[in-house]
């Protein structure tokens, strides 16, 4: 049997439930309109019969009772279709609503770290054509499961009041086909997850090619990638070809039984009736729509409840991506951080066999300044990375004063540290948004933060509600990355991680900002930079060079030049 997290588990629950939560009227008040639509059909049937057997008779009297009913049939049912033209769409605009903002939710619950391991076309696909999917299949189903229960039991009911030899009769016709139809469900919901899986990854391909367009474009690829594009689309279609083949076998069977089903009976009440065994002609005539309410659900409801076990598996897949890889219990730790962060022996690969740093062991005290300096590929980035949680699988220990890092929860340890990217991402908002990141903030912390990032001059010429484009493209690089120093340095969290901040800036802004930054009281500072010069490296408390993923040296910068040796041969390639 499967195991899952028990999050997972009640991830699902959840999932189903949010359909229904403050949706239970409409949901109660559209399944009511459906059952009594369900028995004015068999109320239908009923005067049908009535007024053929009248026909038989010689008196007009019951004909005018017969008007008076099928008048007031009339106006229920009109009424029930009123109410229904309401309640039906509602609960679908509001299950659908809950649903999606449900996943959301608790997909922003995932630490950085582990959502950047997930592919996000998983999500998009969920939230978009498994959505659908689930709408049409799962929710809408359920009332036209409720409507063909009421005529199909109705139906049942009065066909073996009218002749229970000839409705015996239809139901072993309808066995077999019926069997088989339950057996090529199971099939179904199987294929329907290989379609949802594929869609996936077509929408990862194709947000992917549309992502390198302008690479695509300059290197003349257009060719080769409308032919992977092509390969993919084919094995999406081919799939859904499938899928769409098997429905249509299920419902084969299901309609050639309803045929012969229907033929046989209706041959077999004419034996009845002509035989004089209790059958009168209304009943013959009737037994024709009842037969279908009989019939028609052993055809449908299979395909139906076929599709609604795919929907259910597409609610489940969207738990296990959304329930999964989310660390589940941690301490809570207040924003501050008193003595300082503390490794020990830590040794980190992506890979078993090829550790990427070795065995560092290094203390950033509260309050001050430390460069992270190495070639390339050193371990710098991981380093900061894993101090943000990016990964638990590390040897050693981290501490945040005495706390061990594995054990803070996510949310805690993003009220302590905040960190600024190489990779900056930039909303389709303006520019005020993206740096409050859509919350409130006291007017006079946001213009500290803008003026210590830079971005004074910027908002002067633009105005703050600038509208920044999609991933920032109305912007240069530089200003994107003073957008997301200001967005940090508002957060006014007690620990800042920065990687390469300042890569995308001349070298005046550069400095400034630096500057800015290295002069703020009280601030824990982690900065990885290739900008190595004098007067910024002066500012740091201590210097750490990297290499091969250890700590090779430390000090300061006077010191590390007197040792003239990995610093002082860094320092000076640099400064040529
Ligand atoms: N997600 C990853 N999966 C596998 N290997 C990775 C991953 N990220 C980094 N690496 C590898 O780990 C090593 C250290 O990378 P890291 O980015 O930490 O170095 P760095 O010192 O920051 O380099 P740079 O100065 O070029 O940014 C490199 O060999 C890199 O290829």
């Amino acid at each position: 049997m499967k195991s899952d997290p028990p999050r997972v588990r009640a991830l699902r629950r959840q999932l189903t439930a949010t359909f229904y939560r403050k949706n239970k009227a409409t949901f109660f008040v559209t399944a009511g309109a459906m059952l009594l639509l369900g028995g004015a059909l068999l109320a239908v049937a009923w005067i049908l019969q009535q007024i053929i057997d009248i026909a038989s008779g010689d008196s007009v009297a019951p004909l005018v009772r017969m008007c008076w009913l099928c008048l007031g049939v009339l106006v229920s049912v009109t009424t029930i279709y009123v109410v229904q033209c309401y309640t039906y769409p509602a609960f679908l605009r509001r299950a659908m609503k809950q649903y999606k903002e449900y996943a959301f939710t608790e997909l922003t619950k995932k630490s950085i770290s582990t959502f950047s391991d997930e592919n996000t076309s998983r999500y998009i696909s969920a939230l978009t054509n498994d959505a659908v999917c689930i709408e049409t299949n799962y929710l809408a189903k359920i009332f036209t499961l409720l409507t063909k229960s009421v005529s199909f039991v109705g139906g049942l009911v009065m066909m073996l009041l009218y002749s229970p030899l000839l409705t015996g009769f239809a139901l072993l016709l309808s066995l077999v086909p019926l069997a088989v139809s339950v057996l090529c469900g199971n099939r179904l919901a199987r294929m329907e997850t290989e379609v949802s899986r594929q869609n996936e990854s077509f929408v990862a391909m194709t947000k992917d090619l549309l992502s390198g367009f302008s690479v695509v474009k300059s290197f003349k690829a257009e060719a080769e990638v409308v032919a992977r594009f092509c390969r993919r689309n084919e094995e999406l279609e081919e799939t859904k070809g499938r899928r769409r083949r098997m429905e249509e076998v299920i419902t084969m069977l299901g309609t050639g039984a309803g045929i012969v089903a229907q033929l046989g009976v209706f041959l077999f009440g004419a034996y009845l009736a002509v035989t004089k065994q209790g059958v009168t002609p209304g009943v013959v005539i009737v037994f024709l729509p009842l037969m279908s309410f009989v019939v028609d659900p052993i055809g449908s409801v299979p395909p139906i409840l076929a599709n609604r076990r795919a929907a259910v598996a597409l609610i489940d897949k969207l738990a296990d991506a959304v329930g999964k890889n989310v660390r589940e219990s941690g301490e809570q730790m207040d924003p501050v951080l008193r003595d300082g962060i503390t490794i020990d022996h830590l040794t980190y690969g992506y890979h078993e066999s090829a550790p990427v740093l070795n065995d560092v062991s290094v203390r950033f005290e509260a309050g001050k300044s430390y460069a992270i300096v190495g070639t390339s590929g050193s371990g710098k980035s991981t380093l900061v990375n894993l101090l943000m949680g990016s990964s638990n699988d590390y040897q050693g220990s981290i501490r945040f004063d005495q706390r061990e890092l594995r054990s803070i929860a996510t949310e805690s340890l993003y009220g302590l540290v905040s960190v600024v990217q190489q990779n900056v991402f930039i909303f389709d908002d303006t520019i005020r948004n993206n740096i409050t990141m859509f919350r409130h903030f006291d007017e006079k912390l946001v213009q500290q933060a803008t003026e210590k990032a830079g971005l004074t001059p910027l908002l002067a010429e633009r105005g703050e509600d600038y509208i920044c484009g999609e991933g920032g493209s109305g912007l240069s690089g530089g200003e994107r990355q003073r957008i997301s120093i200001a967005r940090c340095l508002l957060r006014q969290t007690p620990v800042l991680l920065i990687d390469e901040a300042t890569a995308a800036l001349d070298a005046a802004t550069a400095y400034s900002v630096s500057a800015a930054i290295l002069a703020i009281e009280g601030l824990t500072r982690i900065v990885v930079t290739h900008r190595l010069e004098e007067p910024l490296l002066r500012k740091y408390d201590e210097i750490l060079v990297l290499k091969n993923g250890e700590i090779c040296e430390r000090g300061s910068f006077d010191a590390l030049m007197a040792r003239r040796e990995q610093f002082y041969s860094l320092f000076n390639v640099a400064n040529g």
